[in-house]
């Protein structure tokens, strides 16, 4: 393990039983308030985004917004929100998901990308891959070209990796911690 990767992971909490009995929660709030550990995190994000050649960073509501638009302006990329169904105002692309218990549905301004575009999506965690793998499916449907997904991280034991290596279609899924 590096030392960022040691620092980043020393920043994260787990909560038990939320938000529901049996989920090990991975609180992000400690890294954030940690000036050391949020510009260590932004730097290693900027730093994928400009390997993978990305010009857009796409942040998944809300902690994906917390760490994407930093991530845009480090790496001088634009930054496109995916929100949750009904806050954006403009016209929309949606895609509805399911997730471990119901479904939900994200949305994206598609005039915000082009077919020159290429995208990485940045989020804090990577859990089923149900979100990301949503998100993947707006932005191609957008005709924008994927770069690839970026997290914090992932939870391993949730085979999120698995389900989102279709909508990859061989671009990089880089998690910056392992966990499980
Ligand atoms: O891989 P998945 O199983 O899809 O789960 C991962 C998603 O879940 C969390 O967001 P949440 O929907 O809790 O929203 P929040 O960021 O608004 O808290 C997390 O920030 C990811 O976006
Ligand atoms: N265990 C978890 N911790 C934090 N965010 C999550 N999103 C989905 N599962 C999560």
């Amino acid at each position: 393990m590096t030392d960022i990767q040691r620092l980043l992971l020393s920043r994260i909490r787990d909560v038990a039983d939320y938000p529901e009995p049996g989920v090990m929660f991975k609180d992000i709030t400690p890294l954030l308030a940690d000036p050391e550990a949020f510009t260590a995190l932004t730097e290693a994000l900027a730093s994928i985004a400009e390997d993978t050649g990305a010009t857009k960073i796409v942040g998944l509501e809300a902690r994906g917004f917390i760490l994407g638009a930093p991530v845009a302006v480090r790496a001088g990329l634009g930054f496109i929100p995916v929100r949750k169904a009904g806050k954006l105002p403009g016209a929309t692309l949606s895609q509805s998901y399911d997730l471990e218990y119901g479904s939900a549905e994200i949305e994206i301004h598609a005039e915000d990308l082009s077919a020159e575009d290429r995208v990485l999506v940045v989020d804090d965690v990577l859990a089923t891959g149900g979100t990301a793998e949503a998100s993947l499916q707006l932005v191609r449907r957008a005709k924008a070209q994927v770069a690839g997904v970026a997290v914090l991280m992932e939870l391993a034991f949730l085979n999120g990796r698995a389900r989102l290596e279709p909508a990859l279609d061989g671009a990089p899924l880089h998690a910056l911690l392992t966990v499980g």
